[in-house]
C-alpha cells in the first residue's frame, strides 16, 4: 500500500466535539481513478470525515494523506489538488454559466480560463445562462464542473444527487462515471441512496456511530450477508427434489413451501445449471428457476442495526 497509486490514506482519523467522538479512529483509502461511496445513518460522521479529509476540519487524532499532500502538515498543498463538491454548491443565481466557470478557472490559475469553460461547459451539456434558470440537474452538473476546473486527481462530492429526480440523477451518475473513465478521476462522494452507492461506486465504506463497520464492492458486501437465493417451483414431490439437491456443496439451506423451494447458496450465477442438473438426475421437472441477489438495502439495514444491538 502507499505510494502515487492511493490519492488517499487516512489512519485512524477521529474528531471529537465538547462532548461527543463524531468520528472515532476511521482508517480508509482510495485508489488512483476510483470511485468510492461513503454511507451511514444520520450523524454517523459522514460529513465530520468529509471535511477532515477536506482541510475543513482539523482532525483530533490520526493522520492522512491526501492527493499526496499530508493532511495536517500541508493543508494548503491538499486544497490545491482536490476538487470539492459540497452539499446544495456555493454559486451565485445572478452570474452565468460561463462566467462562473472562468472565475473558478482564474482562481485556480487554469491557463486559458475561456477555453477551459467552454470544454467544459460542452462536457456536462450546459449553454450559457443565468444559474438561477437552470433545472436542479444542470446545476448539480455545472457543481461538479466547477469542482474539476483544476482537473484534479480526485474529487469529493457530498450527496451529489439529493433532491433530483431519477433522471436527472443517472444523468450525473454518467457524468461521475466519465470523469473516472475519460480522466482517471478518483471520485469520494456520500449518499443517503444505496441504489446510487450501488449503480455507481466500485467500493462502498459503510460508517455508523463514528466507525467503519462494513467495506466492499457492492456485490461482495451482498454476497457477505446470506449469499443467493434461488427459487425453485415444482410440480411433484418437493422431498424428492430437496433429496436432489442434499449433495450440493454450494447450497447452504433449503427451505421448503409448498412446490417452491428456496435455496440460499454461494454463487446463484455459476450454479444454475449444476442445479437444475441435479434435479433431472432426480427425476424432478421445475417449473420455474429464479435467482435473486439480497439488495444493497438488506446488507445496510443487517450491519446498522447489528451494531445497535451490539451497543444495547
Ligand atoms: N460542530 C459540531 N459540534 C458538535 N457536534 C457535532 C458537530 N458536527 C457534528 N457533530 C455531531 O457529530 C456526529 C456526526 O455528525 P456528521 O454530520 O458527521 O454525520 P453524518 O453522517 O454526516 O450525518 P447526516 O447523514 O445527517 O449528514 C453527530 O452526532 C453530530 O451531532
Amino acid at each position: 500500500m502507499g505510494g502515487m497509486d492511493h490519492v488517499i490514506e487516512a489512519r485512524g482519523l477521529a474528531k471529537s466535539f465538547t462532548g461527543a467522538e463524531a468520528v472515532r479512529g476511521v482508517d480508509l483509502t482510495v485508489a488512483a481513478g476510483e470511485i468510492v461511496g461513503f454511507l451511514g445513518p444520520n450523524g454517523a460522521g459522514k460529513t465530520t470525515t468529509l471535511r477532515m479529509l477536506t482541510t475543513l476540519l482539523r482532525p483530533t487524532a490520526g493522520a492522512a494523506t491526501v492527493a499526496g499532500c499530508d493532511l495536517v502538515a500541508d493543508p494548503a498543498g491538499v486544497r490545491r489538488r482536490i476538487g470539492y463538491v459540497a452539499q446544495g454548491g456555493t454559486t451565485n443565481p445572478s452570474c452565468t454559466v460561463m462566467r462562473e466557470l472562468v472565475l473558478q478557472a482564474r482562481l485556480y490559475r487554469v491557463p486559458d480560463p475561456h477555453e477551459r469553460a467552454r470544454d467544459l461547459m460542452a462536457r456536462f451539456g450546459l449553454t450559457d445562462r443565468p444559474i438561477g434558470a437552470l433545472s436542479g440537474g444542470q446545476k448539480r452538473r455545472l457543481d461538479i464542473a466547477l469542482g474539476i476546473v483544476h482537473v484534479p486527481a480526485l474529487v469529493f462530492l457530498d450527496e451529489p444527487t439529493t433532491g433530483l429526480d431519477p433522471q436527472s440523477r443517472a444523468e450525473v451518475w454518467r457524468h461521475v462515471r466519465r470523469l473516472r473513465d475519460e480522466h482517471g478521476t478518483a471520485v469520494f462522494l456520500t449518499t443517503h441512496y444505496l441504489e446510487e452507492a450501488d449503480a455507481l461506486c466500485d467500493r462502498i465504506l459503510i460508517i455508523d456511530r463514528g466507525r467503519v463497520i462494513g467495506e466492499g464492492t457492492p456485490d461482495d458486501l451482498k454476497r457477505r450477508l446470506s449469499g443467493d437465493i434461488v427459487t425453485v417451483e415444482i410440480d411433484g414431490d418437493p422431498r424428492r427434489a430437496r433429496a436432489a439437491l442434499a449433495d450440493l456443496d454450494a447450497v447452504r439451506e433449503v427451505q421448503v413451501t409448498g412446490g417452491t423451494l428456496r435455496l440460499t447458496v454461494e454463487h446463484g450465477d455459476r450454479i444454475l445449471l449444476q442445479l437444475t442438473r441435479a434435479l433431472d438426475a432426480g427425476g424432478v421437472e421445475p417449473r420455474s428457476v429464479r435467482l435473486a441477489r439480497p439488495t444493497l438495502d438488506d446488507v445496510f439495514l443487517a450491519l446498522t442495526s447489528s451494531e445497535v444491538t451490539r451497543a444495547a
